[in-house]
């Protein structure tokens, strides 16, 4: 992108991200926040505006519609909403197919801490017998497990399966439901919502006699804004469908 100053729209502007977003953008001098939306119609605004770059935190349920939007307005877009899965991946790859040059990034976790212990998360896995992970969020979240918990579980399972480990061992025959969590690629994800947090995970690594803990903590929204600023400047430079943070921050 040029020297110039990046025109930046924000799509779910009214909400807890949104708002500490929208803040950042307006506060950063070599960006231009052009435009601030809530809901679907308000989403034109955005290319009247001449929004060069979209970011979205929104809710799943929309958040596909919002991005099928910005491509077809030739709009790049940074993307913190959760929920978006393989199939999800693969619709935007195809949309992106016809715009050569035109970046959609997609974060589960934009807190650099975050990206952090997913990834030593990872590169511990082949060296322990097991793995679990509890997150813990704000009641207000909709989404359970949290989409950084998706992906770490999967990042684990991928690790587990290249070293050649067993499924984790796990001798449970009586469960009250849900009591062993949901499972993600056969790793256990436990899900905690109370008033008070805001996102933090931990990942429990165990063989026998010791355990691991690599724990994150966002304490607050703030934590966010440096990864989802290093996106909107970056997402032009990355053109199709960047999945995470990893890459932008030099850790691929
Ligand atoms: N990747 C990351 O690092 C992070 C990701 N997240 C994710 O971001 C998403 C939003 O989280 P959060 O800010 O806490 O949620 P909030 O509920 O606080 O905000 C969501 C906002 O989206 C708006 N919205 C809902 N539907 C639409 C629509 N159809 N069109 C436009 N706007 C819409 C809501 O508008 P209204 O106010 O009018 O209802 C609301 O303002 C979640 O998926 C969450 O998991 C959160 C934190 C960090
Ligand atoms: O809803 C949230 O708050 C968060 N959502 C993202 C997720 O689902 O992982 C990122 C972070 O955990 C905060």
């Amino acid at each position: 992108m040029s020297d110039e100053v990046l025109r930046v729209g924000v799509i779910g502007a009214r909400g807890r991200m949104g708002t500490e977003v929208t803040q950042a953008v307006d506060a950063a001098d070599d960006l231009d926040l052009v435009a601030a939306v809530g809901g679907r119609e308000w989403l034109f605004s955005l290319s009247d505006a001449g929004s060069q770059v979209v970011v979205d935190f929104t809710h799943p349920d929309v958040v596909m519609e919002h991005i099928r939007f910005a491509v077809d307005q030739n709009i790049h877009a940074v993307v913190g909403t959760s929920g978006i899965d393989d199939e999800r991946a693969e619709t935007i790859r195809g949309w992106l197919a016809s715009k050569p040059g035109l970046g959609v990034i997609v974060v589960p976790n934009f807190a650099i801490g975050a990206v952090l212990a997913a990834r030593f998360a990872r590169e511990a896995a082949r060296f322990f017998e097991s793995a679990e992970i509890i997150e813990l969020h704000h009641a207000g979240k909709v989404d359970a497990p949290s989409g950084t918990a998706i992906a770490t579980a999967r990042g684990i399972a991928g690790a587990r399966a290249a070293a050649g480990l067993a499924a984790v061992p796990d001798a449970t025959t009586m469960e009250a439901a849900g009591a062993r969590g949901a499972q993600v690629d056969g790793i256990h994800v436990h899900s905690v919502r109370l008033p008070g947090m805001v996102a933090h995970q931990e990942v429990v690594l165990g063989s026998s006699g010791e355990t691991l803990t690599i724990r994150h903590d966002s304490l607050h929204r703030s934590s966010f804004m440096p990864g989802v600023l290093l996106a909107i400047r970056s997402v032009a430079d990355h053109p199709g469908l960047t999945f995470g943070l990893e890459q932008l921050l030099g850790l691929d």
